[in-house]
Parts: structure tokens; C-alpha cells; sequence
């Protein structure tokens, strides 16, 4: 997160962070006891962690990327993980909802990020979670020639990038808006704090048929 600032422990419960041999590697949300959501730009044999001083280490079952997920583009750039067990709810453990009416959040409404990603230009990596508002931007002037030139599809969204915006490790992470998870953090152009380069984010809404549909099969 650049520009943003330490979030308050356990203000954000819901917060897990995808980590390989102990290294951070991508942000990821509970979105069910036993599900997180990430983005499958982070897959990798991953353990996983819930956030600080109540931090639980849940190794994952299963990871499910989206049928649709490549590393050539940013499309259905998903990751559903199956944790080991059941993570444990309480004060600092929580799930967060995820949007499932399939609408726009309109222009300029102002969300929340968040995630352990680099906190500056030089990479420096936080162990705080850091959190940042951030406005959302219309697509018409997301896909603008001279920002992401046609590429944000109705199943992606984006939010204003001058100065405060996600970054490297922020990938996986929601983007909350009126406390509801309308968007899963992409690393898009890979390119942090340029007005030029909007950030980018996976709508959820379009996905929850598939989201319920792994959860149901894996529950099974
Ligand atoms: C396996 C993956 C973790 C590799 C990766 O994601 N690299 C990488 C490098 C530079 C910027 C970003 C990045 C992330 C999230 C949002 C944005 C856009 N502001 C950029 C992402």
C-alpha cells in the first residue's frame, strides 16, 4: 500500500496473508470458515496466516484457480483457498461479506484497501497491515487510451491511483466499500502510485455462482 497508513489491530478480521516458507507473498480475505479469496496471480504452494497478535497459521487443502485465469491478462484472476479446517470466529476472526448484486459501484464512492503489500517506491515491506481510501473511478475513464486503453472489462473496476494506490503483496486483498467486499485486489500493470495506471480490482458480484459452487462441492 502506498500512501496509506498502519491499520488498527483487529479492525479488519477478516484479513489473511498468503505466505510461502514465512514470506509474505499476497493479501486474501475469509470469506467462509473455511474459505479464503485471493487472486490466482498468487498461486503458489502457499501456508497462510490470519492477521497479527491473534495470527493463526491454517495450511491450505486446496487451491482453486479460475478456469478463466491466465498469466497473460488480468482476467477472472481468482483464487479460492480451502483451508485445512475450520478457522476459528471470534473478535479477530471474521468473515466478510462479499457483493453479490452485479452493479457498478458508482463513480467516486469512497472505499478501503488494504494489505501487507510495499509501503514505498524502494519495496519496503511492512509487518503491520497498512490500509488506504481510495476513490472509485468510472470505467469509461479507466479505459481510457491514455490509462488501461480498453482492457477493464464490466467484471473488473477501478479506483483514482496518484500517489495512494496497492502495490506489490497487496494482490488477493479486498476493496471494501459501505463494509461489503465489492472487489479482490489484481497487480494489473504492475506499476504502483501512477495516475496513469489507475488500480485495478476483480468485481465479486459476477463470480458468486462460482464462489458458492466450489464452496458447495468442497464442503461436500
Ligand atoms: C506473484 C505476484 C505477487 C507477482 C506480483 O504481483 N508482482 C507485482 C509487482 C509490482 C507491482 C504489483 C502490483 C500489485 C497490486 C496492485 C498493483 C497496481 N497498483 C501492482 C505486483
Amino acid at each position: 500500500i502506498l500512501g496509506g497508513y498502519e491499520a488498527k489491530p483487529h479492525l479488519r478480521p477478516y484479513m489473511a496473508s498468503l505466505q510461502l516458507d514465512g514470506q509474505h507473498i499476497c493479501g486474501g480475505f475469509l470469506i467462509a470458515k473455511q474459505w479464503v479469496l485471493s487472486a490466482a496471480h498468487c498461486t503458489e504452494e502457499t501456508l497462510h496466516s490470519l492477521p497479527e497478535p491473534h495470527k493463526r497459521l491454517y495450511r491450505v487443502r486446496a487451491q482453486i484457480p479460475h478456469p478463466g485465469s491466465n498469466i497473460h491478462n488480468n482476467k477472472d484472476d481468482l483464487l479460492l483457498l480451502q483451508l485445512e479446517e475450520e478457522a476459528e470466529l471470534n473478535a479477530h476472526v471474521q468473515v466478510l461479506p462479499v457483493q453479490r448484486e452485479d452493479r457498478d459501484v458508482a463513480p467516486d464512492t469512497v472505499c478501503e484497501v488494504a494489505g501487507w503489500g510495499t509501503i514505498n517506491h524502494s519495496g519496503r515491506r511492512p509487518d503491520k497491515l497498512y490500509q488506504l481510501e481510495r476513490p472509485v473511478l468510472s470505467r469509461d475513464v479507466c479505459n481510457h487510451r491514455t490509462r488501461h486503453d480498453h482492457t477493464i472489462t464490466e467484471k473488473m473496476m477501478c479506483t483514482d491511483s496518484r500517489r495512494k494506490d496497492t502495490c506489490k503483496g497487496d494482490s488477493g486483498g479486498p476493496l471494501v466499500c459501505n463494509g461489503v467486499a465489492e472487489g479482490v485486489v489484481t497487480a494489473g500493470s504492475r506499476v504502483c502510485g501512477n495516475y496513469k495506471k489507475p488500480a485495478i480490482y476483480t468485481r465479486i458480484a459476477p463470480y458468486t455462482a462460482w464462489i458458492d459452487g466450489v464452496i458447495a462441492a468442497g464442503a461436500a
